[in-house]
């Protein structure tokens, strides 16, 4: 049994639809990316998942209890099993970092004895062992979402939701925090979801992508079902842009549709986790005839996966065995065009 199961949610303000008959189901351990553009619906299907928001329609599984049927009394017990990790920290400066993290504990009704320990003990998961008698304000952005982090999974919940954890942060504080959070993941077994407006953080973390339009859930996979999913989806390309290689723009304004005489054909391939460990372009170039130039692109790593995601010319038209044998090897194979070879 899965540990999250939604089924058929919507949720509508007035005439607004905020979400749209959302189906999906999270394994103990995985860690989701949520992504979509402003208005989405990420921050409702956030509220809806924490149970501070009731959906107008379906269910929300959680360890198998209903949130959507639950009692204002068990869903106290409820919100408990989740963890919420915020954008701004949301820490009180009026406590030190320690009471800070202790607060869910006395909420929850922990022995001061107990709570003393647990903090101790978060303090150093978190790396912060000699900073509990501080103030918030006396700590580093990062060192203040560690904290947030400490807080949240403190009275150990079943899942962690981290709202936009990182868009506060700059790149290297985002990726020790994106660290902290895999290895709080692998270490723990916590599930984790993640929701965000930045590519690229869900790119590294996540083991699956869910993507919302206009409320409606138009993409359910691996981070390379969504580069396959999105040629010729403008929706997935727009979201994908930012952290894909792309064509120079000298190179784009000669881009023509039709092959070029004597011109080059610019490929875009991506090759899944054991493709990206063979040598592939000196395959390519000793069984065709071919010339072949790597643009752009090389190898990323996808959520613990190795993906290379490339943009190749060709120096001669792709023909058909060639383009069997692309098929066969690529995880994605598109004809981005062609341009002349002394571009
Ligand atoms: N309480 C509310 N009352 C009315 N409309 C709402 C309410 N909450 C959300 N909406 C609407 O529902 C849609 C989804 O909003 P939501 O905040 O979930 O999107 P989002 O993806 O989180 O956007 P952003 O990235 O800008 O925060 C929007 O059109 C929004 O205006």
């Amino acid at each position: 049994m899965s540990l999250l199961d939604v089924s058929g949610l919507s949720c509508r303000f007035g005439s607004q639809t905020a979400l749209s008959d959302i189906s999906f189901q999270v394994d103990k351990g995985e860690i989701i990316g949520v992504i979509g553009s402003s208005g989405a619906g990420k921050s409702t299907l956030l509220r809806c998942l924490c149970a501070l928001e009731r959906p107008t329609e379906g269910h929300i599984l959680l360890d198998g209890a209903d949130l959507t049927q639950l009692s204002e009394r068990d869903l106290v017990a409820a919100r408990r099993k989740v963890g919420l990790v915020f954008q701004h920290f949301n820490l009180l400066n009026s406590r030190s970092v320690a009471a800070n993290i202790a607060l869910p504990l006395e909420i929850a009704g922990w022995p001061k004895p107990r709570i003393a320990e647990r903090v101790e003990e978060l303090l150093a998961l978190v790396g912060l062992e000699n900073h509990g008698h501080k103030r918030p304000s006396q700590l580093s952005g990062g060192q203040k979402q560690r904290v947030g982090i400490a807080r949240a999974i403190a009275n150990s919940p079943s899942l962690l939701l981290c709202d936009e954890a990182t868009s506060a942060l700059d790149p290297h504080t985002t990726a020790s925090i994106l660290e902290l959070l895999a290895d709080i993941n692998r270490t723990l077994g916590l599930t984790i979801i993640l929701i965000t407006h930045e590519m690229e953080v869900v790119r590294r973390f996540a083991h699956r992508v869910l993507v919302l339009d206009h409320g409606a859930l138009i993409e359910n996979g691996s981070m390379a079902t969504l580069m396959r999913d999105s040629r010729g989806d403008p929706r997935l390309e727009r979201l994908l842009a930012d952290t894909r290689p792309g064509l120079p723009e000298t190179i784009k304004r000669q881009l023509s549709a039709d092959p070029v005489p004597g011109g080059l054909t610019l490929m875009r391939i991506v090759l899944g986790p054991e493709a990206a460990k063979t040598p592939f372009l000196s395959l390519l170039t000793t069984r065709f005839d071919q010339q072949i130039t790597l643009v752009q692109g090389g190898t990323l790593s996808c959520g613990g996966d190795l993906l290379t995601d490339m943009i190749l010319a060709f120096s001669a038209p792709v023909t058909e065995p060639l383009a069997a044998f692309l098929e066969q090897q690529a995880h994605v194979t598109e004809v981005l065009g062609h341009v002349p070879s002394d571009r």
